[in-house]
């Protein structure tokens, strides 16, 4: 079924212009949200400096509140920062939005119950003027990529939260974004489905090549997951610290990671810094 989709299909055409550009550049981001009075207003994020690279894969863990969510939304141009600029693929996140560089994913999956799933998976393009038959290959494409090629025609109460979540992340993906932005998307599964899903998604991301911005509250999710964690500070929320984690290729993440050493250094590093312990240096083996 996966080899429907070769690798790498799953990503937009490289613009010229933008060849060699990082995925996302945040710099100097600051976001005040503004209250009725000046001493209500909140300091939701300071001073944030990210780069993510194309195909990389980074996680953003802190304590609640910490901004995670508003970093994610201004990327995603759904917000605005007061301080600092963003760029997606070189573009202002503004453009890179109209563009349709990025696909979302949030915790809940947002589905249309009263369309197919399929219907659901073509709704972006089918917003964007796409012929039915362009639609209708992608939807097909898109539900083998997730593992649901037989689920085509239900509706989304016939599936479980899982098989839901999967149908989100087909959504995202059907205008071959470069970048997909992620919150919490596995946030309502259940243990055994949620590591599933991370399976699922180390896959996916291997044979699109998206990169991607992962909120999370879960340690272990954001060390299987990620290339880096990004590891954020309690309200005014900045980058406590970068860990780069990346515990080898999508090959070898497979089950066994779980049990790997290098996996509990890995989360027994990133839970000292939310702590507040210092740290250094790489933490990850490259195999
Ligand atoms: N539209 C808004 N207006 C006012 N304050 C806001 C708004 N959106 C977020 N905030 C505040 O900004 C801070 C950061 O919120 P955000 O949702 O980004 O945190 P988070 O790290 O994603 O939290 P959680 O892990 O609990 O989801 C919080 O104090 C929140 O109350």
């Amino acid at each position: 079924m996966i080899e429907s989709v070769p690798a790498g299909s799953g990503v937009a055409s490289t613009d010229p212009l933008d060849a060699g550009s990082p995925a996302v550049v945040v710099s100097g981001v600051g976001r005040i949200f503004a209250g009725k009075r000046a001493e209500r207003a909140v300091n939701a994020l300071e001073q944030i400096d990210l780069v993510v690279a194309p195909g990389e894969f980074v996680s953003l863990i802190g304590p609640s509140g910490c901004g995670k969510s508003t970093l994610l939304r201004l990327i995603a141009d759904l917000d605005t920062p007061t301080a600092g600029t963003i760029t997606v693929f070189g573009k202002s996140a503004r453009q890179a939005r109209i563009d349709q560089e990025y696909g979302i994913a949030f915790q809940q999956a947002g589905l249309l119950p009263w369309r197919s799933v399929a219907a659901n998976i073509e709704l972006p393009l089918e917003l964007h003027g796409v012929g039915a038959a362009v639609r209708k290959a992608r939807a097909s494409e898109l539900l083998e990529l997730v593992g649901l090629g037989d689920f085509a025609e239900k509706f989304p109460d016939q599936l479980s939260g899982g098989m839901q979540q999967r149908v989100a992340i087909a959504r995202a993906l059907a205008e071959r974004p470069r970048l997909l932005l992620m919150d919490e998307p596995f946030g309502a599964l259940d243990e055994m489905t949620r590591e599933r899903m991370q399976n699922e998604l180390v896959r996916i991301c291997a044979e699109t090549g998206a990169a991607v911005v992962f909120v999370t509250h879960s340690i272990p999710e954001a060390v299987f997951l990620s290339d880096r964690v990004v590891v954020m500070s309690p309200r005014p929320g900045r980058i406590r610290e970068v860990l780069p984690v990346k515990l080898g290729t999508a090959d070898a993440r497979g089950e066994a990671l779980r049990e790997h050493a290098a996996f509990f250094e890995s989360v027994g590093a990133v839970r000292e810094l939310l702590h507040g312990a210092p740290t250094s240096g790489a933490l990850g083996v490259e195999r």
